[in-house]
């Protein structure tokens, strides 16, 4: 990769959320995988790649001075540039991280919930959203699927081969996802699960699904870390 006209890269990542699925007493971004914090792993990542210039970290409210000195310190993730607050939905995270952006380059929004993050990933995703400006990461689905009423009846079986699920690093031209989220802060929307639906919704722009890894799992509830368990201990 021709890294010296490569434009300024920025990841945000996401800690500021409170694990209610997950359902342990410290949040699961805090739990020891491996003997290290979730939230570790994706930070150790964008620190080693080579083209992320900065790290935006966003924690819960009072969590600020124990993430500097237990992780970003202990650790030694020194493209933490800044540790902002986040809010009450993932959402409004993801804006409170923005806001600490300019509008040049790119960034990559991620949820530091998922630990498994690679260079690969994140060098295919940068090749793809400098052409094509919106980009999410995914896979596609191996299992069929159904869509359900209320009362749990199916209603369709969409065509698997175009179905993906979605993971991150989402990655926008700045300026792009500040304009969406400015919008999304204006006029309200409901059900935004990700940053790929605000600039969806609010810009109506394409956008690219780059292909993740199977690995690259969310820790959502306790069988995930048992999963993620296995992955690092295979990584060694
Ligand atoms: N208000 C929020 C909610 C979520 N997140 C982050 O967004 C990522 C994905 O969210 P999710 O898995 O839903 O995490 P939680 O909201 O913590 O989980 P739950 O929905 O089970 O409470 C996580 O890294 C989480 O810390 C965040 O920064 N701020
Ligand atoms: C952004 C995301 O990781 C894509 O899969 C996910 O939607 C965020 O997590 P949540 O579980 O929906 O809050």
């Amino acid at each position: 990769m021709q890294l010296s006209t490569k434009k300024r890269c920025t990841a945000i990542v996401l800690a500021a959320g409170q694990g209610t699925r997950m359902g342990t007493e410290i949040q699961k971004q805090y739990l020891e995988l491996d003997g290290r914090p979730v939230l570790y792993y994706s930070l150790r990542t964008f620190q080693d790649s080579p083209l992320i210039d900065e790290i935006v970290l966003v924690v819960g409210e009072g969590q600020e001075s124990y993430c500097r000195k237990e992780i970003v310190e202990r650790f030694g993730i020194h493209k933490v540039s800044r540790i902002t607050c986040g809010g009450t939905e993932r959402y409004h995270s993801v804006w409170n991280g923005l806001q600490e952006l300019s509008d040049d380059g790119y960034v990559f929004i991620h949820d530091g919930a998922r630990p498994f993050v690679d260079e690969e990933i994140i060098e295919r995703v940068y090749e793809h959203v400098v052409e094509y400006d919106a980009c999410v990461v995914g896979m596609p689905v191996k299992d069929t699927i159904k869509t359900v009423d209320e009362q749990d009846f199916v209603t369709a079986t969409p065509n698997r081969n175009l179905v993906w699920m979605i993971q991150t690093p989402q990655v926008f031209r700045t300026d792009i996802v500040k304009k969406a989220y400015g919008l999304l802060m204006e006029c309200g929307a409901e059900n935004i699960t990700d940053d790929a639906m605000v600039v969806e919704q609010m810009l109506s722009l394409p956008i690219r699904l780059v292909r993740g890894s199977y690995e690259n799992i969310k820790i959502t509830t306790p069988e995930d870390l048992e999963i993620a368990g296995v992955f690092v201990r295979r990584k060694k």
